[in-house]
């Protein structure tokens, strides 16, 4: 009774599927003008409802009946994938990443400076010359995987290189798996996670030869510790290593998959501001923009965002929305986070705009106060809410500031073409745009380096920037 208009459709079985593939976009924005919100549609055999910006609240809130991890893996099998090596509760997994990483974050800065600093060296280089960078996404994720796994794993695993792309080489796999067989969502999502899961059935997983890198590098590291560790009451056991295997590839996974792409769109929104500075900026631009890079990364985050995401089936019996509209168990409920980003209610008339300076309020006696990235409440979403909002936010923000900081200072940066390129969609999720990213490095005669970077008796005006 009472449930969100479903939307009409001509088709049975693909019903809303094409267009909700090739046009989210536009699709949701008329059904949500059309229908209000919540509001249903019928997509690979099954009915789906959208949630827009007055109800996602209550879905966030309500976790103990919207069941975020049920919706993720109707689409893809990742608890199949990690059940052989681990299967750790979420609230463990939460704690340990606001313990041991987000709540440490100051004993790990210079670390991730450090590893930062190589891996820009490494995967960019000198670009005396200008250098064209064709795949932005994969050179980050190479940057940010080794501070990633320094955090994780200790500084001693991550000197290992195999390690490094054991861990890139894992995401890429489980993306391809993800990917590969999508239009068997055409006829019906168990089809599609029954044929995903074939290679499973047969014994094949493509996280064995991930775990077997990781057994042979880390075991005698985390050996060595457990002996020099004075209650040293643990033996270190297969069935250990390899629920630690899982636990850690399960949260690398999330670390690099996440950071790579808004570190890459925030690269690519940057370039706007580098347009409007006739494609240079000063020393003392880039110092205003550093200091209000917090608020231009929430705005990254904000104008990136997934045109619907966060699935969330539901458990209990039925909820009924304070507007009354009822969902019925088992219902798959996604959020239409555009309908929050782009929200005029929130964000005025400018919000289709990238506008960093809206997440900044100036008083009359000239004082200024941001909104930091990592708050999140109703109007910002991009971290999820409630209980179960992202525990890796503030490691995240902190990473890809320094990310950022250390890019913006060195290299001017330019499409290949020199004009701003857009985001790609596949259905209701946007990857960063695929495009060459041309690098040249920015040489100052000013005589300081806090960080030390010398290059031929010339060097380059970082330490006069602060973050
Ligand atoms: C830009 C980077 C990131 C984004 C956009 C992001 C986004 C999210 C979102 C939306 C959720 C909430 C899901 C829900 O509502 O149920 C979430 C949960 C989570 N994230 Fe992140 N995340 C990021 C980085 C990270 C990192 C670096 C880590 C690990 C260090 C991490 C670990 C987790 C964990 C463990 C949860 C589950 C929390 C729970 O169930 O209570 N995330 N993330």
């Amino acid at each position: 009774l009472n449930e969100p208009p479903l939307a009409p459709y001509r088709y049975p079985i693909i019903g809303h599927t094409y267009r909700l593939l090739y046009d989210a976009e536009n699709f949701l924005k008329e059904c949500r003008e059309k229908y209000g919100e919540p509001f249903s549609l019928y997509v690979f055999g099954n009915v789906r409802t959208f949630k827009g910006v007055d109800s996602t609240p209550e879905v966030l809130r309500n976790s103990d009946v919207f069941d975020h991890s049920l919706g993720i893996n109707k689409t893809f099998p990742f608890v199949a994938i990690f059940k052989k090596f681990a299967d750790p509760e979420r609230s463990y997994m939460s704690r340990v990443v606001h313990e041991q990483i987000s709540g440490k974050i100051s004993v790990y800065t210079s670390r991730i400076q450090k590893e930062l600093v190589s891996g820009i060296e490494n995967f960019i280089g000198d670009c005396k010359e200008p250098k064209v960078i064709g795949k932005i996404q994969e050179t980050m994720s190479r940057i940010v995987a080794k501070p990633v796994v320094n955090v994780f794993l200790g500084e001693e695993c991550a000197k290992f290189g195999d390690i490094i792309v054991s861990f890139i080489s894992a995401e890429k796999a489980l993306d391809k798996m993800r990917f590969a067989p999508k239009f068997l969502l055409y006829i019906h999502h168990s089809l599609y996670k029954f044929v995903a899961m074939v290679p499973l059935k047969f014994g094949w997983n493509p996280m064995t030869q991930h775990r077997d890198i990781f057994v042979q590098r880390c075991k005698p590291i985390i050996e060595e510790r457990i002996c020099k560790n004075e209650s040293g009451t643990d033996v270190i056991d297969d069935n250990l290593l390899n629920n630690l295997f899982g636990s850690i590839y399960m949260l690398v996974f999330a670390a690099i998959s996440t950071t790579t792409r808004a570190v890459s769109f925030a690269l690519f929104e940057q370039l706007q501001i580098h347009n409007e500075s006739n494609g240079y900026l000063s020393t003392e631009d880039v110092h205003k923009k550093m200091v209000k890079l917090n608020c231009f990364l929430k705005e990254s985050f904000r104008y990136s965002s997934d045109i619907a995401m966060l699935p969330h089936t539901v458990v209990s019996n039925s909820y009924t929305f304070s507007n009354g509209i009822t969902v019925p168990k088992g219902r798959d409920v996604y959020v239409y986070s555009q309908d929050t980003a782009f929200n005029n209610k929130l964000y005025g008339e400018t919000s289709n705009e990238f506008q960093p300076k809206r997440h900044i309020t100036s008083f009359s006696n000239g004082k200024t106060v941001n909104s930091p990235a990592t708050k999140v409440d109703r109007s910002f979403i991009i971290f999820g809410g409630g209980k179960h909002a992202c525990p890796g936010r503030f490691f995240s923000v902190n990473e890809i500031k320094i990310c950022l900081h250390k890019l913006i200072l060195k290299y001017n940066i330019r499409t290949e073409s020199g004009k701003i390129v857009p985001s790609l969609k596949i259905s209701s999720v946007k990857i960063p745009p695929i495009a060459g990213l041309i690098l040249k490095i920015v040489i100052n005669n000013i005589v300081h380096s806090a960080y030390g970077f010398e290059n031929n008796m010339t060097y380059y005006s970082l330490s006069s920037v602060k973050i």
